[in-house]
């Protein structure tokens, strides 16, 4: 079964209103309709004659050594789409080698979620999400959980100052959690009432100190997502970011951004190899991870398509989409003349029609 099957059938087993909270962008959801949309303006012009049998595709990513090249990017409330929710997608990425991002927005406590990832893998990576909080103690707190369950690098979003308006969400009345779930990392927090959608802190006042005093307060990695501009991912790593996450949050955030991976080349020449830079946004096919890692990033994460597989079936489903990106990948990298990674080059990406 194709992604494209797996979100069809995701699309008639979900509530219209979850589905819409998925699949929806903000505004008139452009940048949405742009994120797919721009890979397929691009091209591979392969290279010949110097291929290999054997190809290995890992990659090395902060707290999470030779881990494949798509990651899972964090998305909220998976037992929204399944009764198994975030332990089935934990499942998945660690049985499949891929880094999965859980978050302040689980509905599963990411204690569970670990756990559930060793069960399947030995050594699988965990990395734990959350946004500025406006109370450092609650920072801290969320902070310490992660780092007690055994995650082994934090993700900082910070395109989200304020929510986006989603208008299909508007339209449904969909403005919070239905009863019965929560986002179960904001229980019992200092000062922080469980744990609906509103709970969760966007803060329009955060600055860079607290991204270095997250940074200051960890042993953890720390990866800052959600950067378009090139200052601010040179500022990122200046104030101590062990990684670059290139994504305007898959459409959902500001409707006014460019595509995400027409952003990437002039963060990659910003960051200048001192960190690496990861990209999310509409990446569907084994192409679109080869464009992307051509253009420079280490590796790219997959949003939507992970919920739709695991609305779909579930574990096996996440593995199915998880596999299917895998396998995709590594044929066009074989078909580019690739034996690793660092074997597809921006030269090799062209504008479709013709080269650049
Ligand atoms: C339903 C949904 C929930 C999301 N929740 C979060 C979140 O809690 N934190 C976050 O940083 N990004 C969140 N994102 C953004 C994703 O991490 C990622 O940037 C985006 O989905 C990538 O685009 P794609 O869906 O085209 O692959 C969410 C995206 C979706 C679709
Ligand atoms: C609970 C929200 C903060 C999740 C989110 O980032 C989103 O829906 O895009």
């Amino acid at each position: 079964m194709t992604l494209r099957e797996l979100h069809e059938r995701a699309r008639k087993t979900l509530d219209p209103v979850v589905y819409d909270y998925v699949a929806g962008g903000a505004g008139e959801e452009r940048v949405l309709a742009a994120n797919e949309r721009a890979f397929d303006d691009y091209a591979l012009l392969p290279r010949v004659l110097r291929g290999s049998a054997v190809r290995d595709t890992a990659v090395d990513l902060p707290g999470a050594p030779r881990t494949a090249p798509v990651f899972v990017a964090p998305t909220a409330f998976h037992r929204l789409v399944h009764p198994d929710g975030e332990l089935a997608t934990a499942r998945a990425a660690a049985a499949e080698g891929a880094v999965l991002v859980t978050g302040t927005a689980a509905t599963t406590a990411v204690r569970e979620v670990v756990a559930a990832a060793r069960e399947a893998a030995p050594d699988p990576a965990v990395w734990f999400q959350l946004y500025p909080h406006p109370r450092g103690e609650v920072t801290a707190a969320l902070v310490r959980r992660a780092e007690d369950a055994g995650c082994t690098a934090l993700v900082l979003t910070v395109d989200s100052p304020v929510f986006g308006r989603h208008a299909r969400d508007l339209r449904n009345g969909f403005t919070d959690l239905p009863p019965g779930y929560a986002a179960e990392n904001m229980r019992d927090l200092p000062g922080a009432p469980p744990g609906g959608l509103l709970d969760i802190p966007m803060s329009p006042e955060a600055g860079w100190a607290h991204l270095a005093e997250l940074v200051r307060g960890t042993a953890l990695p720390v990866l800052v997502k959600g950067v378009l501009h090139p200052d601010d991912a040179r500022q990122a790593v200046e104030h101590g970011a062990a990684g670059i996450i290139v994504s305007n949050h898959g459409g959902r955030q500001s409707d006014a951004v460019p595509a995400a991976v027409d952003c990437l080349p002039a963060l990659v020449d910003a960051v200048a190899g001192r960190v690496p830079v990861l990209l999310d946004g509409g990446v569907r096919r084994g192409s679109d991870v080869a464009v992307a890692l051509a253009l420079g990033a280490r590796a790219v994460g997959l949003g939507r398509p992970v919920v739709w597989g695991l609305a779909a079936e579930g574990e096996a489903g996440v593995r199915r989409v998880l596999a299917t990106l895998r396998d995709e990948y590594d044929h066009t990298l074989a078909l580019c003349g690739g034996r690793r990674n660092a074997d597809l080059t921006a030269d090799m990406v062209v504008a479709k029609g013709g080269a650049r």
